[in-house]
This record gives C-alpha cells, structure tokens and sequence, in this order.
C-alpha cells in the first residue's frame, strides 16, 4: 500500500529516518519539511525526499504519518499549529525529540480529537547536525523509546504497529518506558555527561588563555570524554530548558559526589579515592561485557593505521570498493607522529571477515575484536 510520510525537520536524524524508510519501503511517498533550503535542495537532488516544503501546514494534510524531527522547542510549536490543522482521519504522529514530558503533556490535545500520538526517541545520534551527516544506518542496534503514557487503548497498539513497520529498517531495539522515567534515564546518561563535557572544555580553554599550552596537549582520554561538547548548542539549549527540574536536581547530586572526591583528596585518604575509581571501573566494564554478551550488536574489528593524511579514507576507500557494509568507525587513538587504531564495526561475522581479509591484501595489520 501507498503511504505519504511527512518528515518535519530534515536534519541528522529527520534525514537518517527518511533514508532508512527509503530503503525498506521504496513505493512510500516522503515530504520533507525544513525552514533551511538547503536541507531540501540536498534531500530532494539525492532522491532522499520526493517533495518538500518550507512550512508544515503546506503538506501535513496528505499525511498518513507525521513525524516531528526538529529541534525540541519547534516540535512543541508544531504541535501546537497540528491541532488546528485539518489532518487525515487516522493519522499518526510521533516525534524523535530528546525529552518527553512536555512533549508528552501537549500531546493530551491530540487524545480529544482521535489523533494517534506516539512519542519517540531513538538513542543514537551524533555531536553532528544536519542532513549531510544522515544515513541510513545511525540506529542500527541502538535503543529507541517509545512513550507509554498515551497508549493504553487498542487503536493506540495498531498505531504502534504501524509506526514499528514504518521504522523496521532502522534496526533498532524497542523499549517502552513513561515519559517520566524516559526523561529521568536520559538526564542521567545523555543530558548531564552533555554539560559535563561542555564544562570541561570550557574549563581547559579558561585555564590556558593567556599562556602557550593549548588544547592540543589534550590525550585520548579528555578527547573521547568532551567529543560530545561538539555538539550544535541551540538543540542542546532547547533539551537542557525541557528538562529542568531533573538536570537541576542531577547538578546537585554531581556536586555531590565532587565534593566527597575533593574531601578524599584533602585527607589523602588513599582507600576513598582508589573505591571512586574502583566502583567505576567495575561498572563501566560490565557495560561492554553485557553488550557483548547479550547480544553481539556489532562484530569489532581493529586496524592500526599510520599517521599520514588520508589513511582512514584509504580504509573506508577499501571497504566501499569491496562493498562492504560498515556500520561504525571509530578513532580509538590518534596522535601526531603516532600510528592510530580504527575500530571497525560490521552488522554480521561474514562482513567482518571479508574486511579482515581485504585490509589484509593492501599490506594493513588488523586484530579481531572479542
Ligand atoms: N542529534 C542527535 O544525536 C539526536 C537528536 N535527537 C532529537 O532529534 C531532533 C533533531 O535533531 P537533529 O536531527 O540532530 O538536528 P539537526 O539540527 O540536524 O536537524 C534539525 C532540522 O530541523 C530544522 N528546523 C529548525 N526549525 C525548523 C522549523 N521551524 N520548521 C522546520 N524545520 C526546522 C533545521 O533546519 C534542521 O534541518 C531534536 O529534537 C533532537 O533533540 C534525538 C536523538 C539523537
Ligand atoms: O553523540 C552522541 O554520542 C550522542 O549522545 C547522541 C545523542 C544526542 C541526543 C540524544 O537525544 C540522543 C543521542
């Protein structure tokens, strides 16, 4: 059957979703929609959209699914400008936005008019924005929530159904949660580490204005840590002033735990500081472990590459000309005048192997991931 797809906000995840359905249903008809041109003229040359349009009310009537993809404080005007809208009957619409209480609270108003509301949120992403950084494999394995507040009816379970088929292509793994729950869960592992990392930077540039020491010092670890400090600051704005009262309450609890770390500091109390890193230690490692052993999301490869300008081109070079699906790639070390290591994700042992021996012929010394 023919579908339209409204796609509002072509951005990163707006322009992922839209070629993920792309791939898995060809015949289905998608809108985007984008106050930026040039998002449009981009998805509309790589035949990522069919049409587009600067304003939702130009399009959202001939949806048969309405998906909000721009940043938070939008999707609450847009949905806002929905109710007034003359929508097709059934219509379903949902959202990816970062936080879900007030999203979820405005949606009430769709209940009394008989619209499908289904709040959303993929847990993958990216520090980067926009559609050119889209594809459409960003949410293979990750998690995506999906709000339980207002689907507790039967037409509700249909409308999840539809949206599941919708988005099977995305590869992701489904989990129900309540607005509240969603919107504590990822103040914890999203939203503070995103202010945390921020403040760090901030901090090191602070320290070193004025003086010749730069950022460049910084190792790996600081640069794994503040990667998402990148990240585009107006939808970081938007996700912070949606979560208040938690990430308030979070700060507190961070300050917390800083200042028994600075009184074991100060007391040089030896068996406190190394439990700190210990307990940590412990839990970040089961991270890997669970993921692994639950169910092996990604098969790992890693290929030491020397520093020179252009070699991990040259290896994604030698995977796409053997056409080999990557699903990741990541620089786990790279350091002036020092070889680096690319870790190599692949959906599948076959894909693993293939690029294992591919890298091999062109003389690159590669280790398998456990
Ligand atoms: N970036 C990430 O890693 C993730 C982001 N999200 C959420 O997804 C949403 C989109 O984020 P991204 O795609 O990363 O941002 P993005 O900046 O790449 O895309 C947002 C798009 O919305 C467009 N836009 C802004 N105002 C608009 C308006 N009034 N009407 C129509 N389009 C408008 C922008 O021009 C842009 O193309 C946000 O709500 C964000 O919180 C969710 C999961 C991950
Ligand atoms: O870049 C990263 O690692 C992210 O953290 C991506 C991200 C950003 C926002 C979200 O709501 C969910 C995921």
């Amino acid at each position: 059957m023919m579908k339209t797809i409204v796609i509002d906000g072509l951005g990163l995840i707006g322009g992922s979703i839209a070629l993920a359905i792309r791939q898995q249903w060809p015949q289905y008809k998608i809108i985007g929609v984008d106050i930026n041109h040039h998002s449009l003229t981009y998805a509309k040359e790589r035949e990522i959209i069919d049409d587009g349009f600067a304003q939702l009310q130009n399009c959202a009537g001939k949806a048969d699914i309405i998906l909000l993809a721009a940043p938070v404080s939008v999707i609450l005007k847009h949905m806002d400008q929905l109710t007034q809208m003359q929508l097709k009957p059934g219509v379903i619409i949902t959202d990816v936005g970062s936080t879900k209480k007030q999203i979820m609270a405005k949606a009430s108003l769709f209940i009394d008019q008989g619209i499908h509301f289904i709040g959303g949120h993929p847990m993958a992403g990216s520090h980067k924005t926009t559609i050119t950084a889209s594809r459409a494999n960003l949410f293979q394995s990750a998690y995506y929530f999906l709000i339980s507040d207002t689907l507790n009816d039967r037409p509700s379970k249909k409308a999840v159904d539809e949206l599941q088929a919708l988005l099977f292509g995305l590869n992701v793994k489904w989990q129900l949660v309540s607005a509240r729950q969603h919107d504590q869960i990822v103040a914890q592992i999203s939203h503070l580490p995103h202010i945390l990392a921020s403040g760090l930077v901030n901090m090191a540039q602070d320290e070193f204005r004025g003086s010749t020491l730069s950022l460049k010092l910084a190792a790996g670890g600081f640069r794994s840590l503040t990667r998402i400090a990148s990240s585009d600051p107006d939808m970081w704005t938007d996700i912070l002033l949606s979560n208040r009262q938690t990430l308030i309450d979070k700060i507190d609890t961070f300050n917390e735990l800083l200042q028994h770390v600075k009184a074991a500091i100060l007391s040089s109390d030896r068996t406190a500081i190394r439990n700190y890193f210990r307990r940590a230690k412990i839990t970040r490692d089961s991270i890997n472990a669970q993921a692994s052993s639950h169910s092996p999301n990604f098969y790992d490869l890693f290929v030491n590459i020397p520093d020179r300008v252009g070699s991990v081109a040259e290896v994604t070079r030698i995977l796409t000309e053997a056409e080999i699906n990557l699903i990741n790639i990541h620089i786990l070390e790279i350091r002036e005048e020092i070889n680096g290591v690319l870790q190599l994700s692949f959906s599948n042992q076959n894909d693993l192997a293939d690029a294992a021996c591919a890298l091999k012929q062109h003389g690159l010394s590669v280790i398998r991931g456990e």
